[in-house]
């Protein structure tokens, strides 16, 4: 670890700075009992950098957050901090500085004694004690407040407060367990966009528990995304939600949610790749080369992920890809209503996001690669090749394990003008932008078309 003393005028040392990268290198928590938090988890924090941890409830994000400050050891694997192996390091010799949720003030205290506390206990002398308080207190804007005691503060005021105790010796890693949670949403933006400053502008390397999407893509330099222990992705807000590595990822981020559809694939040699979505279709012109991706998967399941922003409502005859329905229900949101349309498909429903329960899909797919199909298809006249189907075996994959996915009737979601004047009922025609899909394949993995 690179420690910089900074000495104030008086000439009495005030704190220490660090610059503090963190490492984990497969790292797995198993708690006593069983129960799997982490599993194997690789990650590099850079120094300076944001890094949000997102997921649902019981992913596992605390416990890499409580890893990282020494506050839980890892089961197997390596916690580097500065490249140093830091597993057996106690949390106090790691210049790590941890707010939660529940702000965790001291009562009796006041303001300025809350946040200078850590400064007394480094045993710095009153005067530049007071100093450097005042500083992070104006900074913070609760410079009017500190002979407050914190039964006498707003939620906000008080999750400042948590936050200047927290700044006030300048820690190399600052560590937060939903910081915001307890706060209501107005609150919570304006202290989302302060935290987000503030950091920066010390330039402390920073992870940020949450599972609020909207934090994650506001506040992150990047965010790495977690589902059962397991991280599924890792990237810029824009890498995460433009190219989700996974279904999971797919479904987790956005509003709406991505529509997710299942889809057939059929290839049609030297015309197209048809996507069977229902009764209807959307085609993948064969003169691309990149539709070939997708025709590896002739005679298979897949997952077609369309946003509502690759929709655009057009003339039920319009050009192009188009897919048409009937308003099933609509949604008014004051700057735009969503459209919940029935085109008579199938929509994939990705874990706790509500919905009846799959049955399985029949232990049979279609063959897998398509230097298969071409061999079988070879010397055929060019239409639509039924392949035989070869069992797998009863082998789990996303798209058969009833446990990880289901399937209900798509209600596709399309933006429309504000108050629209149609209602439930209405038939509505829309047009697909086919390189803003995403596809996704029967385990859940990306299909990397190289469009975007
Ligand atoms: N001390 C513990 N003993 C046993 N199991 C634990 C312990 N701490 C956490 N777990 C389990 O490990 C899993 C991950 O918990 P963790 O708190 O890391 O999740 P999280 O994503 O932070 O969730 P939340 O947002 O609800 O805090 C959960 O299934 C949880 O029940």
């Amino acid at each position: 670890m690179i420690l910089v003393t900074v000495i104030s005028e008086s000439g009495d040392q005030l704190w220490e700075e660090t610059v503090t990268t963190v490492a984990l290198k497969d790292v797995t928590k198993v708690f006593p009992g069983g129960a799997r938090a982490v599993d194997n988890v690789n990650l590099d924090v850079t120094d300076g950098e944001f890094m949000v941890l997102l997921g649902p409830s019981g992913c596992g994000k605390s416990t890499v957050l409580r890893m990282v400050a020494g506050l839980e050891e890892p089961t197997s694997g390596a916690v580097l901090l500065d490249g140093e192996l830091a597993n057996d390091l106690p949390p106090g010799e790691r210049r790590v500085a941890m707010v939660f949720q529940d702000f965790a003030l001291y009562p009796h205290m006041t303001v300025a004694e809350n946040i200078a506390f850590p400064l007394r206990l480094a045993g710095i002398e009153p005067n530049p004690r007071d100093e450097r308080v005042a500083d992070v207190a104006s900074a913070l804007g609760i410079g009017d407040v500190l002979g407050r005691r914190p039964s006498q503060l707003s939620g906000g005021q008080r999750q400042r407060v948590a936050m200047g105790r927290a700044i006030v010796r300048r820690p190399g890693l600052f560590l937060m367990d939903e910081p915001l949670s307890n706060l209501d949403s107005g609150l919570r933006a304006e202290l989302r966009a302060e935290i987000s400053a503030l950091t920066r502008q010390l330039g402390v390397t920073t992870i940020y528990v949450t599972h609020d999407q909207a934090e994650a893509l506001t506040m992150a330099d990047r965010v790495a995304i977690m589902r059962r222990g397991v991280l599924q992705d890792v990237g810029t807000p824009t890498q995460v939600y433009g190219r989700p590595a996974t279904l999971y990822v797919a479904a987790f981020l956005g509003s709406p949610r991505m529509n997710l559809l299942e889809a057939s694939v059929y290839v049609h040699l030297d015309r197209y790749v048809q996507l069977k979505l229902g009764e209807q279709s959307l085609y993948l012109p064969w003169s691309d080369i990149r539709s070939r991706t997708v025709a590896h998967y002739h005679g298979e399941r897949i997952v077609v992920g369309m946003r509502a922003e690759a929709l655009t409502p057009v003339a039920p005859d319009a050009p192009g890809e188009v897919l048409r329905g009937r308003i099933r229900y609509l949604e008014h949101h004051g700057h735009e209503s969503l459209a919940y349309l029935d085109i008579g498909a199938t929509a994939i429903v990705v874990d706790e996001m509500a919905g009846p329960v799959a049955t399985g899909l029949p232990g049979e797919r279609g063959l897998r690669r398509f230097g298969q199909v071409v061999q079988r298809l070879a010397g055929r006249s060019v239409g639509t090749a039924t392949v035989p189907t070869a069992g797998d075996g009863g082998r789990g994959s996303v798209l058969s394990d009833p446990g990880r996915h289901h399937r209900r009737p798509a209600e596709l979601a399309v933006r429309l003008a504000p108050y629209p004047a149609v209602a439930g009922g209405h038939p509505l025609a829309v047009s697909v932008r086919m390189d803003a899909v995403h596809f996704f394949d029967e385990r859940g993995d990306r299909i990397d078309v190289g469009w975007r």
